[in-house]
Order: C-alpha cells, then structure tokens, then sequence
C-alpha cells in the first residue's frame, strides 16, 4: 500500500516535471533569464490593463523567487519602489525593497515602521499556501491569503489604487469576489494565457479602490 502511494507520487511529479520543462513560457523564461514563468502573467495582464505606470510604488505579496517584483520594477521607472515580501528569502534586485516574514505575523509592520508606502498604488499578492491535497485545509487556507491581501490594500491604496490577486476557482471564490467588489469600483477575473489551462487559478484585478 505505501508502495502504492509512493509510486503514484513519483510518477505525478516525474508528470510535472516533463510539463514543466516542455514548456513554452518556462522556456523564455530561462532564455531571458527571468526569475520564473509567473513574469508572463504579469506582462499580460499589465499590456491589457495597465495598472503600472512610471514613479508608483507596488507592494508585492508572495514575491519569490522574484518575477513579478521583476517585471513591476521595470515599468515604474524612473522613482518607482517595489516593496516585496515572502516567507521564503529573495535574492536582491535593484530598485526593489524585500522584506522576508509571513503577511500573517509581523512583516507588514516591519514594513510600515521602516519605510514611506504612502506612495503605493498597486497591491499584487500571488501568494499560495503549501498545497496539502485536503480540501478541508487547502481552501480555507487560500481564502485567508485572498482576504488577508485585500485588507492590507484596503488599508495601504490610495484612491483609484489597484489591487491585483491570485485566486482559485471553487469554493468561497464568489464570496471573496463580492467582499473585493465592496472596496473597488471596477473588478474583473483574469485567466492570464501562461496560468495552466488544467489549474483553477485565476486573478482577481480590483481598479479604483473606492473611499
Ligand atoms: C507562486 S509563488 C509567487 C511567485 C512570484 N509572484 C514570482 O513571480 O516570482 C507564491 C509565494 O507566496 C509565498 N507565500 C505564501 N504564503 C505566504 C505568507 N503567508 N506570507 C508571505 N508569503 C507567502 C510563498 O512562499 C511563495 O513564494
């Protein structure tokens, strides 16, 4: 029976693995030597939207290894910070501020007590919980991560700030889409074309945060 499990597990993963480096935007990301593939969603999701714009700051909510602090940096230069956050460490990159710590324990106010976010017009949060397989854990989890995001956005942006968050479809979704609806004037679900077509996840993008 242990057996079993353990066969079953190597072949899922051996299955990531071949998946993953088949991959199409696994591949750019190595030849432009991005931090990883969840660039391509952000790159998508700002062509279409527009939510980043030269001198704003961006807090980043789950940010390692880096590819959204990445690619944010970039489009709001000159005089834009992304501030980024993770539980896991993150390899320095210019004109990003990165603090490690959980979002659910004391890294938000090292944060506020160390630096200006009066400036910050766009929360992103691509955080994930470890996935464990059990629903009972794994969706109650994820809805916390969703609703812990928009508080911290709820508190930090300005008016007209957008808030942009990585969901999963199922349940609690709809309840999360409406508690963001209270706070934004325009909300909308984005399936960006590098998120796996088989995986639930979404994005949540929330424009003009509302006063
Ligand atoms: C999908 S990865 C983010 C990838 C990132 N957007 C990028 O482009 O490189 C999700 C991240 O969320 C982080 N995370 C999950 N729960 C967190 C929490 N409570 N506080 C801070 N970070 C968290 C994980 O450590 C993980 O690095």
């Amino acid at each position: 029976m242990k057996f079993m499990i353990v066969k079953k597990r190597y072949n899922s993963s051996k299955s990531w693995l071949r998946k993953h480096f088949s991959d199409k935007y696994v591949k750019q990301a190595h030849e432009k030597k991005l931090r990883s593939r969840a660039y391509f969603k952000l790159e998508e999701i700002q062509k279409k939207e527009k939510i980043f714009y030269p001198g704003m700051d961006v807090l980043d909510l789950g940010s390692s290894p880096g590819s959204w602090s990445q690619y944010a940096a970039k489009c709001i230069q000159p005089h834009g910070y992304v501030i980024a956050c993770d539980i896991l460490p993150m390899k320095p990159m210019i004109n990003v501020k990165f603090f490690q710590g959980d979002i659910r324990k004391t890294v938000l106010q090292d944060i506020f007590n160390s630096i200006d976010t009066t400036n910050i017009q766009v929360v992103m949060s691509d955080m994930a919980p470890n996935i464990s397989g059990i629903p009972n854990i794994d969706i109650p989890n994820t809805i916390y991560l969703v609703e812990s995001a928009l508080k911290i956005s709820v508190k930090v942006l300005s008016d007209k700030g957008s808030f942009l968050v990585k969901i999963f479809q199922g349940e609690g979704f709809n309840e999360s889409f409406k508690k963001i609806s209270l706070f934004f004037r325009k909300v909308k679900i984005i399936k960006p074309n590098a998120s796996y077509l088989t995986s639930r996840e979404v994005y949540i993008l929330a424009k003009q945060r509302k006063l």
